[in-house]
């Protein structure tokens, strides 16, 4: 009996891992990703080696090794202990798998070779069953990403985005009201926000002030991807044919599950969008990134092409939501903690808000070059501890050799981003603490550029966006409030208590918190 328990233990452990990280097959609609290839390596290349990585055992490869939980430990671990750091391999029951751990080799790999280094890996589950090859995140590198990323590009890029510049601070000046009144649903606020400008900025739709449809359907979509993201979370990524089982077959509760799921992802995407259209037909739209780019369609391109085209808008819009709402969220959150763990980084900036703004006014975007030490606490928060530390996995569309070893063709690529924002070459000393000062130091590198925007082709496009959005957050939250440890309702104050997820992203769990205006002044100044 102890012995078959043990054994049905061990083999849920497998599958476990192996559903963990298996991808399985798909072809995308439009263009290919190149994830689900194996290739004979020593057919190939007789005699190169993959880089080096901890042994793997036969047939099951590394799937021990595989780590669970607090991954960015084992792959630190590893970096450490195999070739010089540079670059780990594993391969897990037959798949390949490349951790680049230093920023030399992610600058050669990911920008040097990006036309190899730039392709996503995909699941059955989110891209067969839940149909997110819509959205370019997920999308395989070819000429179809490329027409969204470039719809992107147009609008966000640096020398455009300060269009955006009042849908922020306007929506920033209502977080302010928000905390200052309900200061312990501090969390809540953050997603009004996150979703209020992006709705703003990309509809033109202004969100209500409670219960928003569009916002609580988003949020619907955002932990279905929490939930099928993780590659091997449900079965049918390991076994791809179950995706054709019927509903009502037993076992197959998935499927009433992708139901749900996928009528909440076609309403995110269609709902706002077409309320955008039929603004703009009406001649009553504020001008945004749909109906901007709506308008701007060329007219001699066939109907087809424009058909095309309008697909294109309709899916980079809704990406937007998944890349830009819950990082922004996160972002602030960790910004919140290091503010509570770090009061005289707090009081520093707060004197230089103070010194500059005076008692009379709120930050704008325009005052970043005179608040240097905001822009710091910006880049610290996003060197500390990068949200997305792996970035968003990439794959290799053929295969390669690099400093003489072998990477074959579909290898999934990680960016260890953690390894690279903790290197003391590039950051001095005590990288694991929360120094705002290190960036004033010239030699030190600028994270936004060192992966916690990710790598190359991929590297996010809307970075500059999301610096503007984190820089006048964190201004207008310190010149307004004081942030510190959880009260006891007598006024007592305790320690933060706080942990950090495992997975995909790298944000303190929600925590207590105290936010108090600094003084009737400051207040004053919400009015
Ligand atoms: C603090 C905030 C943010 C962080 C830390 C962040 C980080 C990242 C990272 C690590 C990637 C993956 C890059 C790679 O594959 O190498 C990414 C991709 C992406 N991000 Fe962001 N992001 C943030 C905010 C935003 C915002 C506000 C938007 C949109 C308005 C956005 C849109 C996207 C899109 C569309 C992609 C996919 C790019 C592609 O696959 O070609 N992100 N982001």
């Amino acid at each position: 009996m102890a012995v078959s328990s043990q054994l049905i233990a061990f083999g849920c452990l497998l599958a476990a891992l192996y559903f963990k990280v298996f991808k399985g097959r798909r072809i995308p609609p439009r263009g290919k990703s190149h994830c689900n290839i194996r290739v004979a390596v020593t057919e190939a290349y007789p005699g190169l080696k993959f880089p080096p990585g901890p042994p793997p055992k036969p047939l099951i490869g590394n799937l021990l090794d595989f780590p669970m939980a607090r991954e960015w430990e084992t792959y630190h671990k590893w970096a450490q202990q195999y070739g010089i750091g540079e670059l780990v391999h594993i391969n897990v029951l037959g798949k390949h798998m490349l951790f680049v751990n230093s920023w030399r080799m992610a600058y050669e790999l990911f920008d040097k070779r990006s036309s190899i280094y730039s392709d996503r890996p995909t699941t059955p589950m989110m891209h067969d069953l839940l149909g997110f090859g819509w959205a370019f995140v997920f999308q395989p590198y070819g000429e179809w990403w490329r027409w969204h990323r470039k719809a992107m590009h147009d609008q966000f890029h640096r020398s455009v985005v300060s269009v955006y510049y009042p849908v922020q601070v306007r929506n920033t000046r209502e977080l302010l009201r928000r905390l200052n009144k309900s200061p312990e649903d501090y969390d809540a606020h953050l997603h009004w926000l996150a979703g209020a400008i992006i709705m703003e900025m990309t509809y033109g739709i202004q969100v209500k002030p409670n219960h928003d449809p569009y916002l609580e359907n988003v949020e619907t979509v955002l932990a279905a991807i929490t939930e099928a993201g993780i590659p091997g979370r449900f079965l049918v990524d390991t076994l791809p044919f179950l995706k054709y089982v019927p509903e009502w077959f037993p076992g197959a509760g998935f499927k009433r599950k992708v139901r749900g799921w996928r009528q909440a992802i076609s309403d995110m995407v269609d709902l706002p969008f077409e309320a955008a259209r039929a603004q703009l037909e009406a001649g009553t739209t504020n001008a945004c990134f749909v109906t901007k780019l709506l308008e701007e369609l060329s007219l001699h391109k066939s109907d087809s092409i424009k058909e095309d085209e309008v697909t294109v808008i309709k899916n980079t819009a809704g990406t937007l939501f998944l890349g830009g709402a819950d990082t922004t969220v996160s972002a602030i959150r960790a910004f919140i903690l290091a503010m509570v763990l770090h009061p005289k980084v707090q009081r520093k900036a707060q004197k230089e808000l103070d010194d500059f703004l005076g008692p009379d006014r709120l930050p704008e975007i325009e005052d970043m070059d005179q608040l240097p030490y905001i822009v710091a606490i910006v880049k610290e928060a996003l060197r500390w501890r990068p949200l997305a530390p792996l970035a968003v996995p990439h794959c290799t569309s053929q295969e390669d050799i690099v400093d003489g070893y072998y990477i074959p063709k579909g290898t999934i690529v990680f960016g260890n981003v953690v390894e690279m924002l903790r290197n003391e070459e590039h950051f001095g000393p005590d990288t694991d603490k929360f120094i705002p000062e290190r960036h004033f130091n010239p030699d030190v590198r600028d994270p936004a550029t060192t992966g916690a925007f990710g790598f190359g082709r991929r590297a996010c496009p809307g970075h500059t966006l999301a610096f503007n959005s984190l820089f006048i957050a964190f201004a207008s939250i310190l010149k307004v409030f004081n942030i510190s440890n959880p009260r006891e309702e007598n006024g007592k104050e305790f320690p933060v208590e706080y942990d950090w997820t495992s997975g995909f992203f790298f944000v303190p769990t929600p925590f207590k918190c105290t936010i108090k205006p600094r003084s009737e002044e400051a207040e004053r100044l919400l009015l």
